[in-house]
């Protein structure tokens, strides 16, 4: 029996870059919400520590010596004191390099995973300081919960109560390096977005959100026009409440009222991008054992 772990798309419904520290890293406030859409990460104990990739995007990580699975794995040994081993699988299937967090949230699933298998039981808690250290985006995939994200990303607070709605995700197939958009932003600082403690309906959540902003997205189609193009086309799905770009992108989303309605529009989309159509997760992933 193999220990198994989702690893979720994290998508930032807004994203405000509200300042810069000293060191480089940029303040931000977003909302990060979680999607079905997952990649997937198994364990099987013995022998020493390796990581075996499959999957359809598994191919944009074949030159990757440095995974950020086996940096989370080698980081929580080295904290817990024990010798890092067992065998990981990691099926990628969201896209690298692309504004929803799939490093992130395979590191995070990776920091949960083997809190279990190596018999530490720390839980979330403890594991955060290890996930800040891995990624500003690691802290909010550790519980994949909807989560206000303040500081570089790692101050948690409570995201608004969440409606039921339908998300679409699509992706040029272009991946845009984090760094660089961050370089190429261009303007001053967002205040921090005003929002409600709940929102009733899909509706009302994309009409608060369309006064918010990702400022990151100009920066973005400088940088890769084909962004535009994808809002361009998410805009034009009957049903489309709001499209914007998540994170630093390419990857846009789009809000609809419920997630048929968003799994039958992801399907009308270009059959050259990459595409997923369905809801929110209820939050963290539960952990499972796999055959
Ligand atoms: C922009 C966001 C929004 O959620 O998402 P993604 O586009 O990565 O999904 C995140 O802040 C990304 O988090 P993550 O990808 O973990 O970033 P890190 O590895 O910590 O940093 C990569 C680089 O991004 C820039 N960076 C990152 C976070 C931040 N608050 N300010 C920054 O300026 C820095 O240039 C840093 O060297
Ligand atoms: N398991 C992994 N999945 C994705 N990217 C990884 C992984 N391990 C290391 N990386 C590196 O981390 C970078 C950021 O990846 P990712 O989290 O997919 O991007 P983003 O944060 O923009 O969504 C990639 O460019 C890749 O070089």
């Amino acid at each position: 029996m193999a220990l198994a772990e989702a690893a979720p798309a994290k998508v930032n419904l807004h994203l405000h870059v509200v300042g810069c520290r000293a060191d480089g890293y940029h303040l931000l406030d977003s909302l990060a919400v979680f999607a079905g859409a997952a990649d997937r990460l198994r364990y099987r104990p013995g022998g020493p520590l390796t990581l075996h990739l499959d999957g359809p995007e598994a191919g944009a990580l074949s030159a990757e010596p440095d995974n950020l699975v086996l940096r989370a794995a080698r980081l929580l040994a080295e904290a817990a004191g024990v010798a890092p081993q067992g065998r990981l699988w990691l099926t990628k299937v969201l896209p690298v390099a692309s504004g929803i967090g799939g490093g992130s949230a395979d590191a995070a699933a990776a920091l949960r995973l083997l809190d279990r298998a190596w018999g530490l039981h720390w839980g979330t808690r403890r594991l955060a300081p290890l996930a800040a250290q891995l990624g500003a985006d690691v802290p909010v995939c550790l519980d994949s919960r909807a989560a206000r994200m303040g500081g570089v990303g790692g101050t948690l607070t409570d995201a608004p109560a969440l409606p039921a709605a339908g998300l679409v995700l699509a992706n040029p197939r272009v991946p845009l390096a984090t760094p660089a958009v961050f370089r190429a932003r261009e303007g001053g600082f967002s205040p921090e977005a005003s929002l409600p403690a709940a929102w009733a309906d899909a509706a009302a959540m994309a009409r608060d959100l369309a006064r918010c902003g990702n400022d990151l997205e100009a920066a973005a189609i400088r940088l890769c026009p084909a962004v535009a193009e994808v809002l361009a086309g998410l805009r034009g799905l009957e049903g489309c409440l709001l499209a914007r770009m998540s994170g630093s992108g390419a990857t846009c989303f789009a809000l609809f009222a419920d997630p048929r309605g968003a799994e039958m529009a992801a399907a009308r989309l270009p059959a050259t991008w990459w595409r997923w159509g369905g809801g929110f997760t209820e939050g963290a992933s539960k952990p499972y054992s796999a055959p």
